[in-house]
């Protein structure tokens, strides 16, 4: 089998790497020819995973048209914001019939919509029923060491989730399938602007007792936002939502709390990107969330709160006041 990956950060890397166990060839496509050139010689990504061997069955390459010659896969690892100019350059070169697997966990911010939606609305319908998402608590480089890491697997279409599932079934690789292609995105996504509050709360040393909150009603507005767009409120408390969620907000890999690390310690939000070498889904999916609360009236009360730290340049201490006096509210509603 022959498998190819668009984009070769750390999380698309991390993929071709696992994906390398059960195909003979892995294309991985990205824009960095010396990058290319390095993991198809030295087979090892210095810029994204230093220090881990990547398989030689991966072969790197500036051409789309080269990565997915004969792929009977096709993962697609830029993030969220990337994705409609990657996907429109990729399309004359995109095999039929091959399954398409977003791993972006982001929600596009002039549309609203989720990467499925996005490749649904970028691509002619013969495609559509091969679209899947991949999420859940799978950081790179624990994915590109061989750690075990468990994930979701969700498309509209049984058949396709399965395909995918079998090809990434490795002795340190899981996947569930689910068709709740809803619900699994909007956890994958919001997760990322939740660990940005988390980050702040750690930041200000703020404790465990308030990031344990962040996380529960983190899922709370996560829950109630992807119920409002059609998901299942169980899928939130897998993988691909709590499961995620937890790693996220806890974990020291996180991009996106460290971000929300450095928030919570008095920097300016553009002063920490331009430190930042890799993607912080968070940052751009906090506005996508501000906008989708007020589009379709749910209250995601962190989320804005880390937009206006972010974006509105609001105090971080006051943001947190603003949460602890809202309304007084029963739990469940
Ligand atoms: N890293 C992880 O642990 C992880 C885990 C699961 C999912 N993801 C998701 O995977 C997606 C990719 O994340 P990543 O961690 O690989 O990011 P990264 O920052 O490590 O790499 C991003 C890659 O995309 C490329 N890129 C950026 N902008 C581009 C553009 N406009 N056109 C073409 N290529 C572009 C970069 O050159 C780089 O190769 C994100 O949505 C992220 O949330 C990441
Ligand atoms: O490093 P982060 O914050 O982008 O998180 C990476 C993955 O989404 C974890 O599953």
């Amino acid at each position: 089998m022959r498998a190819a990956v668009i984009g070769s950060g750390s999380f698309g890397t991390a993929l071709a790497n696992v994906l390398a166990v059960n195909c003979e060839q892995v294309g991985l496509w990205g824009r960095d020819a010396a990058l290319a050139d390095a993991i198809n010689t030295r087979h090892e990504n210095s810029g994204y995973l230093p220090g881990i061997p990547i398989s030689p069955r991966v072969q790197a390459t500036t051409s789309l048209k080269v990565a997915l010659e004969g792929a009977e896969m096709v993962v697609l690892a830029t993030p969220s914001h990337a994705t409609r100019d990657v996907i429109s350059h990729a399309l004359p070169y995109l095999p039929k019939h091959a399954p398409i697997i977003t791993v972006a966990k982001g929600i596009e911010n002039e549309t609203l919509l989720t990467m499925t939606e996005l490749l649904e609305d970028c691509l002619p319908e013969e495609y559509h029923p091969y679209i899947a998402v991949l999420s859940g608590p799978s950081f790179a480089k624990e994915l590109a060491q061989r750690m075990p890491t468990v994930v979701t697997i969700a498309s509209h279409w049984d058949k396709v989730a399965v395909r995918c599932q079998k090809a990434l079934q490795t002795e340190t690789f899981r996947s569930y399938t689910s068709n709740d292609v809803v619900g699994v995105q909007y956890g994958g996504a919001l997760k990322n602007v939740i660990a940005i509050a988390a980050g702040i709360a750690d930041g200000l040393g703020m404790g465990h007792n308030a990031r344990a909150a962040i996380i529960t009603r983190g899922l709370a507005e996560i829950t109630r936002l992807a119920v409002r767009k059609g998901g299942n409120p169980l899928t939130l408390s897998g993988l691909s939502g709590m499961g995620d969620l937890v790693l996220t907000c806890t974990g020291e890999l996180s991009r996106n709390r460290h971000v929300g690390m450095e928030l919570g310690r008095g920097r300016a939000l553009q002063e920490i990107l331009a430190d930042m070498k890799q993607v912080a889904e968070g940052v751009k999916t906090a506005k996508s969330a501000r906008d989708l609360s007020r589009k379709v009236g749910v209250e995601l009360p962190i989320c804005d709160q880390v937009y206006a730290i972010a974006y509105e340049g609001k105090s971080a201490r006051a943001a947190v006041v603003e949460l602890m006096t809202r309304q007084p509210k029963s739990e469940l509603v």
